[in-house]
């Protein structure tokens, strides 16, 4: 190991510091210091306590002359410099006294828009997680590695919300100037993953290159396809296909060189994993070197259970993209042939799948709806629409409108087929149907990807807009058309004509950004709603 402190420029000189350390050292420490215990089979199984997801209201952005035009402050909560300078000396302090781990990684597999970070952590286990998730140097590349952004991360920090600005003792400080990312307070994995995402998010527009909140596939046909989708909605679960090369499971860019992953590594949600309909996923469980986050197993046999949710519902498994079998070494592929966008729509309304033109393609990422269910958030009993812009708001630090029209002219320029699929209620809404069966999903998917579902006979969806089609060999037809599931129609049409009116109201604040075309991709809300 080098002897040179490597944090030295940022004025820190910590009690014990680990560079670049192997997974298999990391494993070992994590161990040794307590920080995880190993299941059978290899995975380390850790615990983050209090926080099992991301903390997204406690992110806070540096509101500076460098940012004050550059940034979507309506969505982006703001610090101010002398904030972020108290938390910075506080957080200089909580370090020198720590041992730290530090890797250095990239962030973009494609070279010309490739980010350098120096990832910062308190814990060994978060060294390892970053390792596996982003894509690591070799030892020429870390030979000459120059640091650009710094991300530290101390979970046993409590930020001071008088002190510094933050609403709890929880923060994820964004500081694009100083090019540093602080986040305190938390010990979900996942936090450092999306600040990577997020300096991407700011960085890559200004060289015309799309960063999108979605996985990656392709195959030897060059056919690769874009699933946008926010958590939860399946771009992990769908992207990992047998048939198909997957180029990664949740960042990308696009740019005229084609499309390159963010991340050399997967981030999986673990709960109620089957090994029947999810088998690349499952076997990762079952590996060294997987780290898995509030997953539950037996104190004795070291048995998992993947069905347990008493930790978390958000349980994940974090791994190199190597261990899904046919996994581009690469993390590049082509132009996109097809570009997918994911909702769990618990209301039940909406098809499994539908085509949509470039106009509603731009809508419905604008829009950005999935729903949310019971288990989610504490309270909530019935489903509730959630509207995020750009499948990704809590990580886009620019206007909507910049990504849209980037991904508008990607779409026009390569003729890419756009679809929206449903992976979530059929039969019903949350409570009364069930959730679209993985297999169906991909079915239809494989069938969009190949070409023979667009060739296939389509509908007109009188509230929507968009091209249903109506029959698909080995899919029960019946699933296509959600109201033929649904035993009362007038709910379904009730709640059909609920869900549009939703769509309209949230899309008014993008109007003003967008072409007529656009705004006529609308959803149709003035639908005569029959009495109850
Ligand atoms: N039809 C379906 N398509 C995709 N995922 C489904 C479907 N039905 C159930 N699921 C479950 O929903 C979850 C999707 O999560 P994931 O793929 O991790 O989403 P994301 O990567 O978009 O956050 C997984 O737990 C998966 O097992
Ligand atoms: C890791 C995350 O991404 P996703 O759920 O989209 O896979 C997250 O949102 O914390
Ligand atoms: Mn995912």
């Amino acid at each position: 190991m080098k002897t040179s402190n490597i944090l030295a420029d940022l004025g820190v000189a910590p009690a014990k510091l680990h560079l670049n350390l192997k997974e298999a050292p990391l494993y070992e420490a994590a161990i040794r210091r307590g920080e995880g215990e190993v299941a059978k089979g290899g995975a380390l199984v850790v615990k983050t306590g209090e926080h099992t997801g991301r903390s997204a209201k406690d992110k806070f952005t540096v509101r500076n002359a460098y940012t004050e035009k550059t940034v979507w402050w309506d969505n982006n909560e703001s610090i101010t410099p002398e904030q972020f300078d108290l938390l910075w000396e506080d957080f200089q302090a909580h370090m020198n006294g720590n041992e730290l781990y530090v890797q250095q990684l990239f962030g973009g597999a494609d070279l010309d828009h490739r980010v350098s970070v120096r990832i910062v952590n308190e814990l060994a286990w978060h060294n390892l997680f970053i390792r596996h998730l982003l894509r690591r140097p070799t030892d020429a590349e870390l030979a000459t590695f120059e640091n650009d952004f710094t991300i530290v991360n101390l979970p046993s920090f409590r930020a001071d919300p008088a002190r510094h600005g933050t609403r709890s003792s929880t923060v994820i400080a964004v500081n694009f100037e100083k090019k540093m990312i602080l986040i305190g307070g938390t010990s979900y994995a996942g936090e450092t993953k999306k600040s990577v995402f997020t300096i991407l998010n700011y960085l890559l527009p200004e060289s015309n290159v799309m960063p999108m909140h979605c996985s990656v596939n392709t195959s030897e046909k060059e056919d690769a396809a874009i699933f946008f989708g926010l958590s939860g909605t399946g771009k992990t679960t769908l992207s990992a296909d047998q048939s198909r090369i997957l180029v990664g499971d949740d960042e990308h860019g696009w740019s005229e060189n084609g499309l390159f992953n963010f991340e050399g590594g997967c981030y999986a949600k673990m709960i109620n994993l089957s090994q029947e309909a999810e088998p690349e996923i499952y076997a990762t469980t079952k590996q060294w070197g997987t780290v898995l986050e509030n997953t539950v197993m037996d104190p004795v046999t070291r048995e998992l259970d993947l069905f347990d949710n008493s930790l978390a519902e958000n349980s994940r498994g974090a791994y190199p993209i190597s261990a899904i079998p046919n996994a581009s070494e690469s993390g590049r592929c082509g132009q996109p042939k097809n570009l997918i966008m994911l909702t769990a729509d618990a209301f039940g309304v909406l098809p499994p799948i539908a085509k949509l033109t470039p106009e509603q393609a731009m809508y419905h990422f604008l829009s950005g709806y999935t729903a949310k269910v019971a288990g989610t958030e504490k309270g909530v009993t019935e489903p509730t629409a959630a509207f995020s812009t750009c499948f990704g708001a809590p990580f886009m630090p620019r206007h909507p409108s910049e990504y849209g029209d980037l991904l508008g002219k990607l779409i026009e320029k390569y003729n890419v087929d756009c679809w929206l699929v449903s992976t979530g209620w059929t039969g019903g809404p949350y409570g009364t149907g069930s959730r679209m069966p993985i297999k169906a999903t991909r079915a239809l998917l494989n069938a969009a990807l190949d070409g023979s579902l667009v060739r296939g006979e389509f509908r007109k969806d009188e509230t929507f807009g968009f091209m249903v089609p109506t029959k698909l060999e080995g899919v029960d037809d019946k699933i296509l058309t959600p109201r033929e599931t649904w035993a009362d129609k007038a709910a379904y049409d009730a709640q059909a004509a609920k869900l549009a009116g939703m769509f309209v109201k949230n899309f008014k604040v993008f109007e003003a950004y967008v072409s007529d075309g656009v705004k006529a991709a609308a959803p149709v809300a003035q639908q005569t709603v029959p009495a109850e």
